[in-house]
Formats: structure tokens, C-alpha cells, sequence
């Protein structure tokens, strides 16, 4: 990928073994734009002025400043990833008891200036930190009165224009540089808004199910891939060389489209200082079966599968031997 005006190069990416298309980036009035979405399609939109009211503003310092005084959800890793994990799932009964999860990253609460001193304070070695916390009202009235002046006309019209579902929440992301958040998926339409700083974003259409592995329902690490990026077992996992997948860099005033049920890691660029994201998650709309269903219904459907089999079978390890005994041989 070209940087498109130089402030970032693709030395400040993480390598990995992949071979990716390039998302398109065009302007908000630009057609495709709604050719793309219609589709389901990924697609960098440019001159949405969504959130040109943080983008003006937004930085470490006025986040310290205005964000209330209180305390903010901060994930801590001992490394560069900040594998999401639903802790819900840990002890619940279909997970068999005492089955080894070790989290990889702990949730701690701490004010921005603290926050903001362990980033400025950084060196190599230490743990990272990752601030993802839902902008509500309690934010303090500076950025209440910002987040008010994003241009919600233009996520209205893609919400009624594509029937989703209602907007669930717009999460604040503050990054060190160099954090990644590992490929996973979401159940949630995206309109993922970049303030400061640049992601590289790689993105994967459901459709490449079978080469990413994800953990099986049941488990914390749900609609997380279980393969390792920085070094991927091609003997576990050997879908995963043929692997097809697109990849942009969103800057300050980009809107990125992550549609529903596409695969994203998403990486804050090294030696590029901190990032700020805010996401705007919406519920998927009404779902019309239409024939020949779309790959992102086939992933719910198997969603489905995966879950009544263990509500039913209790044990894990049986619902492979069953599908087996259902599926070779009469279906495949
Ligand atoms: C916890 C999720 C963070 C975000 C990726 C990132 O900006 O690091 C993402 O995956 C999303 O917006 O869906
Ligand atoms: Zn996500």
C-alpha cells in the first residue's frame, strides 16, 4: 500500500505472512460508497466529517483534561495484543470446569492522567495499556458537547438507509502505538472513526471461516481466530496460508465500514504515538431469508448449530463425533 500523503510507511507495520488487496478509499459522496455497503462490502470513507469535532481537538492532553476525573477501563497486556475474551464464559457450564483459560490481558480501572503518564513513561519491556471504555453523558460537558457536534446525520442515514438495528454504543479506543487487537469478528454493523493517530486494519470476509479458525462458542476467546498472527501454525491451522484478505490505514477524519461478521486485526502503527478511535456499533437489521443465502447468515446459522449442540450434548468433546457421524459420508 502507498502512503497515501507520507505520514505513516509500511515500515511501522507488524510483518505478517499475507498477501492482502487494498480496501477502497473514496469520499463520502462518492457512489460506490453505497454500492460497497449495500454489498456488505468494506470501504474507507473519506470527508464524512463524522467526528471532525474530536478530530479537532481530541488528543491525550485535552482527554486528560476534560474527561471527568474518575476512573476509565484500561486493558493491561504483557504483550502487544489485546485478545478480546468474554469473562462470562469462563465459568459457564458448558465450558468444562477448571478448563485452563488464563486471560490474556486484565481489566483495570485508572484515571487518564495515570493512563496518560504510563504511556508518556513507556519503555520496552513494560506491560501495554489499552483505554476502551463507552462514551456516555458521565464524560465530562467538553466532551459531551464534542461528541454531540459528530455529524450524526450521516451515521442516520447509513443506519435507515441499510436497515440496521440501533446504534448499541460508540466505544472510546485510546492505544499505545504498536498495540494490535488480534482478527475476530462481531455481530455488530461498524462505522469504526479514526481522531487521531493510524490503524492498519486487515480485514477478511466471513466467507474465510475455515481459514481463520475461531474458537468454538462456548469458549471466553468466541469469535476470536486462535491463530497467532506473529507466529501462525501452519500444521494446527494449514487453511490459513490461502487465507484472503484487504487492508487500508485509516487517519484522523477516516471512517472505516467493518461490516458485520468480518474478520478485522487491527493495529496501532509503530513508532506512530498514541491512537484515538471512537466506533459506532449497530445492531443487525431484520434478516430476510434470501436464496442463495450470504456467507455472513451461513456463520450465524453455524453459530446456531454450535450452540443448541452444546446446550444439548453438555460436553464439548461431543459435538465433533457427532457432526462427524451426521456429516461423512452421507453429506460430504
Ligand atoms: C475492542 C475492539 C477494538 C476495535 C479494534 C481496535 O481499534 O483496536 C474493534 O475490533 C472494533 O471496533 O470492532
Ligand atoms: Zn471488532
Amino acid at each position: 500500500m502507498s502512503a497515501e500523503k507520507s505520514e505513516w510507511e509500511s515500515s511501522q507495520f507488524r510483518k505478517y505472512d499475507l498477501n492482502l488487496e487494498e480496501i477502497p478509499r473514496l469520499h463520502c459522496d462518492d457512489p460506490r460508497v453505497d454500492e460497497l455497503m449495500q454489498k456488505n462490502q468494506p470501504v474507507l470513507i473519506t470527508g464524512s466529517n463524522l467526528v471532525k469535532s474530536a478530530v479537532d481537538k481530541w488528543t491525550l492532553d485535552y482527554l486528560e483534561k476534560n474527561l471527568d476525573k474518575s476512573n476509565h477501563t484500561v486493558f493491561v497486556s504483557r504483550n502487544h495484543k489485546f485478545k478480546y475474551f468474554d469473562e462470562k464464559k469462563i465459568y459457564s457450564k458448558t465450558s468444562p470446569k477448571g478448563v485452563e483459560f488464563s486471560p490474556p490481558t486484565k481489566r483495570v480501572e485508572m484515571k487518564v492522567a495515570d493512563f496518560a503518564k504510563k504511556l508518556n513513561e513507556w519503555k520496552r519491556g513494560d506491560e501495554r495499556l489499552y483505554l476502551q471504555e463507552s462514551l456516555n453523558s458521565s464524560m465530562g460537558s467538553t466532551i459531551v458537547e464534542d461528541f454531540l457536534k459528530f455529524n450524526w446525520q450521516f451515521v442516520t442515514e447509513k443506519k435507515n438507509k441499510y436497515h440496521w438495528g440501533e446504534l448499541t454504543s460508540n466505544v472510546l479506543f485510546v492505544a499505545m502505538e504498536g498495540n494490535v487487537t488480534p482478527c475476530h469478528y462481531d455481530e455488530q454493523q461498524n462505522l469504526f472513526a479514526q481522531i487521531a493517530g493510524y490503524k492498519r486494519c486487515i480485514l477478511f470476509a466471513p466467507d474465510q471461516f475455515e481459514c481463520l479458525y475461531p474458537h468454538p462458542v462456548y469458549h471466553p476467546h468466541d469469535r476470536q481466530s486462535m491463530i497467532d498472527f506473529d507466529r501462525p501454525d501452519y500444521t494446527k491451522y494449514p487453511k490459513f496460508k490461502n487465507v484472503k484478505g484487504c487492508e487500508t490505514v485509516v487517519g484522523p477524519g477516516d471512517v472505516l465500514y467493518i461490516p458485520i461478521y468480518w474478520w478485522h486485526h487491527v493495529e496501532s502503527l509503530m513508532r506512530g504515538g498514541p491512537t484515538i478511535t471512537v466506533n459506532f456499533w449497530y445492531k443487525a437489521g431484520p434478516t430476510n431469508l434470501e436464496y442463495p443465502l450470504q456467507d455472513h447468515q451461513k456463520v450465524s446459522i453455524m453459530r446456531n448449530v454450535e450452540k443448541m449442540l452444546l446446550e444439548v450434548l453438555q460436553e464439548p468433546k461431543e459435538v465433533g463425533p457427532l457432526l462427524r457421524t451426521m456429516v461423512l459420508g452421507r453429506y460430504s
